[in-house]
């Protein structure tokens, strides 16, 4: 049956904010997902939950709906990066000024309350509800429920569903619809290191805990309970390391010894989780258009980018801002007309994203254990200092701004060319306070005037 109301597939971070957006813009919302509805039932993640960074994109977009004071709770600022070597030392480095940071937030509490600051508004929540698919020539989309089949026409349809979405699946039948996907060649393991015996953190918890170590990583986040949720990212096969390597508990702790011994003794149920928990993968999905019809995709569903630069959320909530933006300028009767500018826009951004989110994982796991990586870090801060307009150091860019991500990413490239001369003088250990900073400040200019 036709109807007039606005339907999203996916009650995920995405899907939940998006329904909080649209209420707000006084539409009639519908929201399904395939899950139970985990205020109800105690629902199982399946132990391959990374935490997430909430940084300065994120927050924009819960502080347009007022959610940012509710959302600071469950939130941890690391302020930044806390490098881990093979023998037990730490080295700190920071993320941007001293009092910006990135915030550690865990899925579970937050996604609750967006889906009730949803239903609050006045959002139907529909749960159990799995897309099978969606008929683009008739307007149909096809649920499987509880109750059985269900199908429903409605007005326009949002695709949040996720980096597995059904509404994309059905795109890709329909002609020219452009579809990349690409799974890395690392997987990941969900861990913990839960609270001492006398309730504190075991670690720093104003830092996001890193254990590089070339080839593979293990990251620490840490969570209102005092625990860390841990991430070990190894390979999946053909290295010395590799989670194909790991057969058994003595070659689980030969490598936790080895590689990771201070977060070793601090990880009581290691052999447990390591065997219990999934190991899962790794994708990244581009495609184009993210319209069909009256159908438009957002978030994982039209961009799933790899973890590596904690802006895949942040990402998804810019999307519901600046679709938001869109439907304020042309009004909620122009959909393709909004649809059309939305994908136009933000597709060159998420394409940027998804691209600095591989980048940075080589950054992660292997750049920081280089002293010459940290001086690098330290001109940069002492650049943007001196000339805060001229040279913004990328990370700033991506996390702490809203500059879009393709003019991030195309400034990113022009100052890392600059600081790779900078670099590559053999003397600049000593040198570096010394700097013609200036000079690099005019290079840069002629290189953006080109
Ligand atoms: N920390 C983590 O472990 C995770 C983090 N994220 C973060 O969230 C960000 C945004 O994610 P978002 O775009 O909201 O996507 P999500 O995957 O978070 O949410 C999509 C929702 O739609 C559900 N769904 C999937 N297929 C269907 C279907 N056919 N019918 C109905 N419901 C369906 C999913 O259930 P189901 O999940 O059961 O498939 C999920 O609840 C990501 O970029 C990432 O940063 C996302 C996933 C995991
Ligand atoms: N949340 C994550 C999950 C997995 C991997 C990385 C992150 C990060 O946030 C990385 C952070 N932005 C960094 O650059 O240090």
């Amino acid at each position: 049956m036709k109807n007039n109301e606005v339907t999203i597939l996916g009650a995920g971070l995405i899907g939940s904010l998006l329904a909080i957006y649209l209420k707000r813009q006084g539409l009639d919302i519908s929201v399904y997902d395939k899950r139970p509805d985990t205020r109800k039932t105690k629902y199982f993640e399946g132990g391959r939950s990374i935490n997430m960074a909430l940084s300065y994109r994120g927050w924009k977009s819960l502080e347009k709906v007022g959610l940012k004071d509710q959302v600071l709770p469950l939130a941890i600022p690391m302020y930044g990066r806390k490098i881990h070597d093979e023998h037990g030392g730490t080295t700190f480095i920071p993320y941007g000024k001293a009092d910006q940071a990135i915030y550690s937030i865990s899925r579970g509490k937050f996604n609750q309350l967006l889906v009730e600051e949803a239903e609050r508004l006045g959002a139907n929540m529909h749960f159990e509800h799995l897309c099978q698919q969606v008929d683009f020539r008739s307007g149909q989309i096809t649920f499987e429920s509880p109750e059985g089949e269900k199908k429903l026409e409605p007005q326009v349809i949002f695709g949040a569903d996720g980096a597995y979405s059904a509404l994309r699946m059905s795109m890709i039948r329909q002609i020219r619809f452009n579809y990349k996907q690409e799974y890395i060649s690392h997987g990941y393991k969900e861990l913990t290191i839960p609270a001492t015996a006398d309730g504190e953190f075991a670690m720093d918890p104003n830092a996001l805990h890193i254990w590089p170590r070339g080839k593979f990583m293990l990251i620490a986040l840490p969570n209102p309970d005092k625990s860390f949720t841990c991430t070990l990212f190894l390979p999946f096969e053909g290295t010395k390391v590799c989670f194909d390597k790991i057969q058994d508990e003595r070659d689980l702790e030969s490598i936790f010894r080895n590689y990771f011994d201070d977060a070793y003794h601090l990880m009581p149920d290691l052999k447990q989780e390591f065997f219990r928990n999934p190991t899962s993968a790794l994708i990244n999905i581009e495609c184009y258009p993210w319209v069909q019809g009256n159908s438009l995709l957002i978030g994982d569903a039209s961009h799933a980018m790899v973890p590596f630069y904690g802006q895949g959320m942040n990402c998804g909530f810019e999307d519901c801002f600046i679709l938001n933006e869109l439907i304020e300028k042309y009004g909620d009767s122009a959909w393709n007309l909004v649809f059309e500018k939305f994908q136009k826009k933000r597709k060159p951004d998420t394409d940027a994203i998804c691209q600095l989110a591989m980048e940075n994982f080589i950054e992660m796991r292997d750049s920081v254990a280089d002293p010459k990586f940290l001086l690098r870090k330290k001109i940069e801060a002492k650049l943007y200092d001196l000339y805060p307009k001229e040279w913004i150091p990328l990370y700033t860019m991506v996390t702490f701004s809203d500059m879009s991500y393709s003019e991030a990413y195309a400034q990113g490239k022009l100052q890392e060319a600059i600081m790779d001369k900078v670099m590559a003088d053999p003397l600049i250990t000593e040198n570096w306070n010394k700097l013609d900073y200036e000079d690099i400040i005019n290079q840069m200019e002629t290189a953006k005037a080109v």
